[in-house]
C-alpha cells in the first residue's frame, strides 16, 4: 500500500515518514511507501532522486547525536510533474495523502486560485497547493480508485477543515459531480504535529558524514521528542502509525491548542524579539532573560485557556524549556519569523480571543510579540508574502506606535474583535524601544 505526499521539505522526513518507517519495522506485512512530491521548487527530488530517495535521520539530543536510515520514501517527484502526480493520485493502492505546504500553502493569493482554475479547465497542471489536490482528486475519481484520507500535517488550528474547505471550494468552481464525489469519498483528517525539525545546514551533512561514513547530500536533523496526534477516518487504511507513538482521538482541538499556543507562538515571541535583540537561534534567545522573562509571561497567559489540568501543563512547559534549550539543535529564528500574517493568528490572537471570552483581558506578552513582529515588519529582514501590503502602509509613519498597532491589530482581525489589544500592543512598543537600546528606526534597518 502507498502513501502520496505533497510538500517534500524536512518536516515531512523527520516525522511522517519516521512514524511510517516505524510502523513498517513493527509489521510483518509488506509496508508503506511514500510517493513524495515538492510543493514548490522541485529541488529537494533532484537531490533526493540522485541517492534513490534514501536519507539519514539525525535525532539530536543535548548529549548526543543518533543516526539512522529512513527508507520509506520510495519516490520522489516534481510537484509540477503533472503526470506522475495524476499517475500517483489515481493508483488504486494509494490510501493516504498527506500534506506539509506550509501555513500559507492552504491560503493560497486568488489570483493564483483563479490561475489554477482555468488550468484545471484546460487540462494542465495546477499550481497552487489546493489546486493539484484537486487535479489529482479528479484523476483519481475518473479512475474509479476509491476512497482516501487527506492528512495536514501543518501546523494550523482544525488542519483538517481547512484543507475540506480550500478543497471543496476550488472543486465546487470546477465541477460541482467532482465536488459531489469529493464529499463523499474523500477523508479530510486533523493532525496536530510536533518535531524540531530545523532547515539541513552543511555543517549537518559533514556530521553525517563523520558519523556515518556516508555522503549523503539530504540528511535531516531533528530532535528526539516527537508527537502526532490525529482524528478522522481512514476509508482505504493507514500505516500503524501508533508503532511510532501516534494516538488517534475524537477530537484533536485541545492538542492542537495546547500546541499552537505553548510551543508556537513561544516560537515566534523568541524569533520576533531575539531577533530583534541581535540572536540567531531559539538557544541564544532562551539565554537572554528579556526573552526568557517574557516566554514565561506568554505562558502564563496561554496556560488558564487550556483544557488541561495544571500538572500536564507543568510537565508540557518543562519539556518545552529543555526543548528550546537543547543548544545542539540549531533553529534559526529567521525560519521561525517567515510568514507571520499567516501563524500570529492561531499562535498569539486564537488564545487572546480566549481570554476576551473568559471576561480576560488580552496579555501584555501577548500583545509583546506583536508588537515585535511590527518592528520586524520595519526592519528589512521579513519574508512574508501575505505581510506586504502592510509593511508598505507601517513604513509610513515608523514612529507612530499608536498608528503603528492600531492598523497592524485590523489587519490581523478585520472583525475587531481583541478588545484592549491594540492599546496594549501600542504600550508595548514603548516598552521595546525603551529596553532594547538598538530599536531606533534609523537603526532598524540595519540591525539584524
Ligand atoms: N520544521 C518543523 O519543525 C515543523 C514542525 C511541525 C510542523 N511543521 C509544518 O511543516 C511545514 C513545512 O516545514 P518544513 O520544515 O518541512 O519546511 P521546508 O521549507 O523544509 O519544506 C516546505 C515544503 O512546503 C512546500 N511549500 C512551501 N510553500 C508552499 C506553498 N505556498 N504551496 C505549496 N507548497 C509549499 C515547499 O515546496 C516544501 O516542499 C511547516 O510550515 C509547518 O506547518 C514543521
Ligand atoms: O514550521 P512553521 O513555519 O509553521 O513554524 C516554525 C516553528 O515554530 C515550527 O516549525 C516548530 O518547530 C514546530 O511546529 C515544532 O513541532
Amino acid at each position: 500500500m502507498r502513501v502520496v505526499h505533497l510538500g517534500l521539505g524536512a518536516f515531512h522526513r523527520a516525522h511522517q515518514a519516521w512514524y511510517t518507517q516505524r510502523a513498517n519495522d513493527a509489521s510483518d506485512g509488506e509496508g508503506w511507501g511514500i510517493a513524495a512530491f515538492t510543493g514548490r521548487s522541485p529541488r529537494a527530488a533532484e537531490v533526493l532522486s540522485a541517492q534513490d530517495a534514501v536519507y539519514t535521520l539525525v535525532e539530536r539530543g543535548p548529549g548526543g547525536d543518533l543516526a539512522g536510515v529512513i527508507q520509506t520514501v520510495t519516490s520522489v517527484a516534481d510537484g509540477g510533474d503533472v503526470d506522475r502526480w495524476r499517475g500517483a493520485m489515481a493508483d488504486p493502492a494509494v490510501a493516504v495523502l498527506t500534506l506539509t505546504v506550509t501555513e500559507a500553502g492552504y491560503r493560497p493569493p486568488s489570483g493564483d486560485l483563479d490561475a489554477d482554475l482555468e488550468r484545471l479547465r484546460s487540462g494542465a497542471g495546477a499550481f497552487t497547493a489546493p489546486g493539484r489536490i484537486v487535479d489529482g482528486l479528479r484523476a483519481r475519481r475518473n479512475a474509479g480508485a476509491g476512497p482516501l484520507a487527506v492528512v495536514s500535517c501543518d501546523n494550523l488550528p482544525h488542519n483538517g477543515a481547512v484543507t475540506s474547505d480550500a478543497v471543496s471550494g476550488l472543486a465546487r468552481r470546477l465541477d460541482p459531480a467532482l465536488a459531489a464525489w469529493i464529499d463523499a469519498e474523500i477523508s479530510f483528517v486533523s493532525t496536530m504535529v510536533d518535531r524540531i525539525t530545523p532547515a539541513t545546514t552543511d555543517a549537518d551533512r559533514e556530521t553525517v558524514l563523520r558519523l556515518t561514513g556516508v555522503d549523503d547530500a539530504a540528511p535531516v536533523v531533528t530532535e528526539p521528542f516527537s508527537e502526532w496526534v490525529l482524528s478522522g477516518a481512514f476509508p482505504a487504511g493507514r500505516p500503524g502509525w501508533e508503532a511510532g507513538g501516534a494516538q488517534f482521538v475524537d477530537d484533536v482541538e485541545p492538542f492542537e491548542r495546547r500546541k499552537l499556543w505553548l510551543l508556537n507562538a513561544g516560537h515566534s515571541l523568541l524569533a520576533y524579539l531575539g531577533l530583534l535583540r541581535g540572536h540567531a537561534t531559539v538557544a541564544e534567545a532562551m539565554a537572554d532573560e528579556q526573552c526568557s522573562t517574557a516566554l514565561e509571561a506568554l505562558w502564563q497567559e496561554a496556560r488558564t485557556e487550556l483544557p488541561f489540568d495544571d500538572a500536564a501543563v507543568d510537565a508540557a512547559l518543562a519539556a518545552l524549556r529543555d526543548r528550546f534549550t537543547n543548544a545542539r539543535i540549531e533553529h534559526r529564528l529567521a525560519q521561525i519569523a517567515t510568514d507571520g500574517s499567516q501563524k500570529l493568528g492561531p499562535r498569539i490572537l486564537d488564545p487572546a480571543r480566549s481570554r476576551l471570552h473568559a471576561g480576560r483581558e488580552p496579555g501584555a506578552a501577548q500583545a509583546g510579540v506583536i508588537a515585535a513582529w511590527i518592528l520586524h515588519l520595519l526592519g528589512d529582514r521579513s519574508a512574508d508574502p501575505g505581510a506586504e501590503a502592510l509593511t508598505a502602509r507601517l513604513r509610513q509613519h515608523p514612529d507612530d506606535d499608536a498608528a503603528l498597532a492600531a492598523e497592524t491589530v485590523a489587519e490581523l482581525a478585520p472583525s475587531g474583535d481583541l478588545g484592549s489589544l491594540p492599546d496594549l500592543v501600542r504600550e508595548q512598543l514603548g516598552a521595546l524601544r525603551a529596553t532594547t537600546t538598538f530599536l531606533t528606526t534609523e537603526s532598524l534597518r540595519g540591525a539584524h
